[in-house]
């Protein structure tokens, strides 16, 4: 039988205990390995990828070849500890599903072994998908080459937990779900010295503090006020004591706008206003902006429509419509190339993400399992 919810929770509780970061995600990806092995294997064949070596690529083998539909979970964890008083936290320490990629992976694994028992009328290929929170796996899954030729999806999904949504609620939109984002990286290097001579020195305090208040003028100043952005910087770390004068400073931030062209005016602004304030503080500015294939995540509209209504019909399900929001997925760079929707899935935390007190609520599984082997099953049947 394919896994109910007396399966899914002590897979989701383990996953849960066993937080990776990207790229590193070798026992979280030996686990889900375990789990798929356990289903009915006829229609299955599993893929893995040298260049991205935490990813696992399971393809379900259709009635018929000429059409795909692709499904995608992602499996990191974030470097944070966790402070819930679950029996089953986090066993790494330092490490947290804070992000609810446990939620995630728990429902992919209910829906493909729904579909490992219930052949689908065409192929459907199911991505376990590294590095979504810092290491652009989105992008380099597609661009390893693995999905080419016959492991191609021609259409897309995936969704993100939402702490703000009920539990098992689905939220969608159509048109631009999230933002795309770009980190920012600055390194500003001056002169140290006596607190008592700063004529001697060059202070990256100051100059650091100057550039954090010009950036922050980007957004009131420079981005339309119908439109919208986001630049927050969230590490800003200079000197050593209160006597002596910084020679140094790391300013770490990110850029967020709901579309490309405004991302990219918005890291146009950055570079202009770091040129500025390098010439008026006479010291060195080194600049990466990074965006690593971060870009909005546009739902298609052809199926985004049909996605909504369809949720909007199934009676078993609390359909949402949302509003776009600024977090960043790398997902935006596979629903670039391959047309497909992302959702929400409520999990009612009164912690947000990224928060070391975030505990979905696990009603959530089912319910997203459920709603989405429907929807799958409805998009199979659209290819007879
Ligand atoms: C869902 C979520 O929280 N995603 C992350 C994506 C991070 C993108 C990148 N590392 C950046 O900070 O620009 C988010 O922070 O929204």
């Amino acid at each position: 039988m394919a896994l109910q919810e007396a399966d899914l929770l002590p897979i989701y509780q383990h996953l849960h205990q066993i937080p990776e970061l990207g790229l590193e995600e070798h026992e979280t990806q030996a686990y889900l390995l375990s789990i798929i092995a356990k289903m009915p294997q006829t229609y299955l064949t599993i893929k893995q990828i040298p260049s991205l070596d935490t990813a696992i690529l399971v393809k379900v083998s259709g009635q018929s070849h000429d059409y795909r539909i692709g499904y995608r979970t992602d499996i990191d964890g974030l470097p944070v500890t966790e402070a819930t008083d679950l029996p089953f936290k986090s066993q790494h320490p330092g490490k947290m599903h804070a992000c609810g990629h446990d939620i995630h992976m728990s429902v992919a694994l209910g829906i493909l072994s729904y579909f490992a028992e219930n052949q689908p009328t065409t192929d459907m290929i199911f991505m376990f998908q590294p590095a979504e929170e810092n290491a652009s796996g989105g992008m380099r899954l597609y661009q390893s080459g693995a999905l080419d030729q016959d492991w191609m999806p021609d259409e897309i999904f995936a969704f993100h937990d939402n702490p703000d949504l009920p539990a098992g609620a689905i939220g969608c939109r159509m048109g631009t779900l999230f933002a795309g984002t770009c980190e920012i990286h600055a390194h500003l290097t001056g002169k140290s010295g006596h607190a008592a001579f700063p004529h001697n020195a060059n202070d990256m305090v100051v100059a650091g503090s100057a550039l954090v208040q010009q950036l922050q003028t980007i957004v009131s100043r420079n981005v339309d006020p119908i439109q919208s952005g986001v630049v927050t910087l969230g590490h800003f770390t200079a000197g050593t004591i209160g006597n002596v004068i910084a020679g140094e400073a790391q300013i770490d931030g990110t850029i967020r706008a709901l579309t490309q062209d405004m991302n990219l005016h918005i890291q146009r602004r950055v570079r202009t206003i770091v040129e500025g304030i390098a010439l008026a503080y006479d010291c060195q500015i080194d600049l990466d902006l990074h965006q690593g294939g971060y870009y909005p995540v546009e739902n298609n509209d052809a199926i985004t429509a049909d996605f909504m209504q369809y949720m909007q019909k199934d009676a078993d399900v609390n359909f949402i419509e949302t509003r776009p929001a600024m977090t960043g997925e790398d997902f935006g760079y596979l629903i670039h190339q391959i047309p497909g929707t992302m959702f929400w899935l409520g999990v009612d935390s009164p912690y947000s993400l990224h928060s070391e007190h975030m505990v979905p609520h696990t009603s959530a599984i089912m319910a997203g399992v459920n709603a989405m082997t429907g929807y799958l099953t409805h998009r199979n049947d659209l290819q007879k």
